[in-house]
């Protein structure tokens, strides 16, 4: 359960399942105040610091840290935007121990201090920020001081990560026990700064009840699901991926995706082309076989080849009638496809077929697993689901989610925080990557790579989650520059650090 993200209600559950279970909630936010006030003298120098108190436990929280600094000697002056008489809960008993004057919220200026703590809302925001909280916020963004965020950057929705109205940006926040969605998804990312998780005394043990059903997309989700070579193995035992190139002029993709596959731990990859792509595509290959694959009549025949399985369709393939036919006969004989790019963006005119096709081939697996993976970026989420897309106040997560379950298939709604999600509810968020991946061709490394960990056995939504991280590893160990045909050469690295 290290992977879980917390939504602000299932905190909530773990705070009051943690009290319940006798700790006091005083003792919780003062233990977040100790790791609020260590992380603000860090932060701060010798300088002086503001706190900013809103109406909740956030405010709370703000209180306390501002007791613990005064006390080790700091310079503080605390802002609040409603008097402590307004308080209740943990949050008065917090303002009420601490002996420091407390100014309003209109007096604050930034320029006086060496670092804001931002109290103001956490968890508990629901609605946009208005008034003096909103001009305050401004002001502290507007100035070049140093912020710290309690728990979230004010503003922030801890469950989808957007903007209410105006939000903190954040040099760092603080949280606690368990990062929330917000914390991972755009723009509430950006605007967390460094992110550290605090310990609260908030045991692992609430989890069971709790049930998370959202995930960082990272080792601690997939690695006992992942297969490594067995000593005695075979390369049969790692799977035959399938890659179809498109035309001759445009095998490029294919290639990259074939090549990201082998490299990604599949034990044979054979791309699948037209004739005519056949010698352009074979000049360039060499532990990816090839054979010629021209029409949905000689797929089928193919396919009687049962050691083939998994497919990648749509890197450079073309968006009519036969990539359409290509999917429905891979899902048709109950194999898993990667479909990416125009393999997506052929079914635009009737995804229900798609749907169809992969609910079908999910019924005759074990467990009823995902056959398909869908690899969209926001652009082919559009064609193949527009009144999700056109709906407002859906997070990437809800997009993603609500996706996977009318699919029935595995989605990956590619971009700075990748969303995987699965027909069962799960959800993973990466945030493993670097902005030089936004480069022509990774997505289609990307489809490789995921086509890799399917072929050797590792179920859909796991595999995703770790080829999507994967891919971002990969990125990272590369650097400043990268192309697309330097990502599947990183990924030994990636598996030495995975695998030890
Ligand atoms: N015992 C606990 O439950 C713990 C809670 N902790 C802290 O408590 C926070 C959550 O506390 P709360 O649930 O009280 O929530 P918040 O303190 O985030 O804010 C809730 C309050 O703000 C008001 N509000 C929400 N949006 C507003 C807006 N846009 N404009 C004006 N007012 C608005 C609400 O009516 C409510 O009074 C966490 O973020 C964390 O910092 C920590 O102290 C750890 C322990
Ligand atoms: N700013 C970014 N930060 C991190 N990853 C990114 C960013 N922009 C794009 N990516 C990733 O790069 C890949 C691009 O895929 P895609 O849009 O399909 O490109 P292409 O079709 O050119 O291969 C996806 O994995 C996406 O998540
Ligand atoms: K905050």
């Amino acid at each position: 359960m290290d992977a879980a993200l917390l939504t602000p209600e299932e905190m909530g559950a773990a705070d009051r399942a943690t009290i319940a279970a006798g700790t006091p909630g005083i003792l919780l936010m003062e233990r977040a105040a100790a790791a609020v006030a260590a992380a603000a003298m860090r932060l701060s120098g010798d300088g002086p610091i503001a706190l900013l108190a809103g109406p909740g436990n956030n405010g709370g929280d703000a209180y306390a840290a501002a007791a613990l600094l005064k006390s080790a000697g700091r310079a503080v002056r605390l802002f609040h935007l409603v008097a402590k008489e307004g308080l209740a809960g943990d949050a008065a008993i917090a303002a009420g121990a601490y002996d420091g004057p407390a100014e309003t919220l209109s007096s604050f200026r930034p320029g006086d201090f060496a670092l804001v703590v931002d109290g103001l809302f956490g968890a508990g925001l629901a609605r946009p920020l208005e008034g003096e909280a909103a001009a305050a916020v401004d002001r502290a963004n507007a100035a070049p001081v140093k912020v710290l965020a309690i728990d979230l950057p004010s503003g922030i929705s801890g469950a989808t990560g957007a903007v209410l109205g105006t939000a903190v940006k954040a040099d760092a926040t603080v949280t606690f026990f368990r990062r929330k969605p917000g914390h991972l998804l755009e723009p509430g990312r950006s605007y967390c700064g460094e992110i550290t998780v605090a310990d609260i005394g908030i045991s692992d043990d609430v989890l069971d009840t709790i049930a998370p059903t959202t995930f960082e997309a990272g080792p601690a989700l997939f690695q006992g699901r992942l297969k490594v070579p067995a000593d005695a193995g075979h390369k049969y035992d790692r799977g035959h991926a399938v890659v179809f190139s498109g035309p001759a002029h445009q095998t490029g993709a294919a290639r990259l995706a074939a090549t990201a596959a082998l490299r990604g731990g599949a034990g044979l990859v054979t791309v699948f082309a037209p004739a005519s792509a056949v010698l352009v595509v074979a000049a360039q290959l060499t532990a990816v076989m090839l054979r010629r694959c021209d029409d949905a009549a000689e797929l089928r025949e193919r396919l009687a080849d049962d050691r083939l399985n998994v497919f990648v369709l749509g890197p450079g393939f073309g968006a009519g009638d036969k990539a359409r036919d290509f999917a429905q006969a891979v899902l048709g004989a109950g194999r898993r496809l990667v479909l990416d790019a125009d393999g997506i963006t052929a079914f635009k005119d009737e995804p229900q077929a798609l749907f169809a096709a992969a609910g079908e081939a999910a019924r005759g697996r074990p467990g009823g697993e995902p056959a398909l993976v869908l690899t969209p970026h926001a652009g082919e989420f559009k064609r193949l689901f527009p009144d999700l897309a056109a709906e407002d106040g859906l997070s990437k997560l809800d997009l993603a989610r609500r996706a996977a379950a009318r699919a029935g298939a595995v989605v990956v709604l590619k971009g700075r925080d990748t969303v995987i999600a699965a027909p069962d509810g799960r959800a993973a968020i990466n945030a493993s990557g670097t902005a030089w991946l936004a480069t022509a061709g990774t997505g289609d490394v990307l489809a490789g790579i995921v086509a890799a960990q399917l072929a050797q056995g590792t179920p859909s939504f796991e595999a995703a989650a770790a080829g999507v991280w994967m891919h971002g590893k990969a990125a990272e160990a590369f650097g400043p520059g990268l192309i697309a045909e330097d990502l599947p050469q990183m990924l030994p690295k990636v598996f030495a650090g995975l695998c030890g």
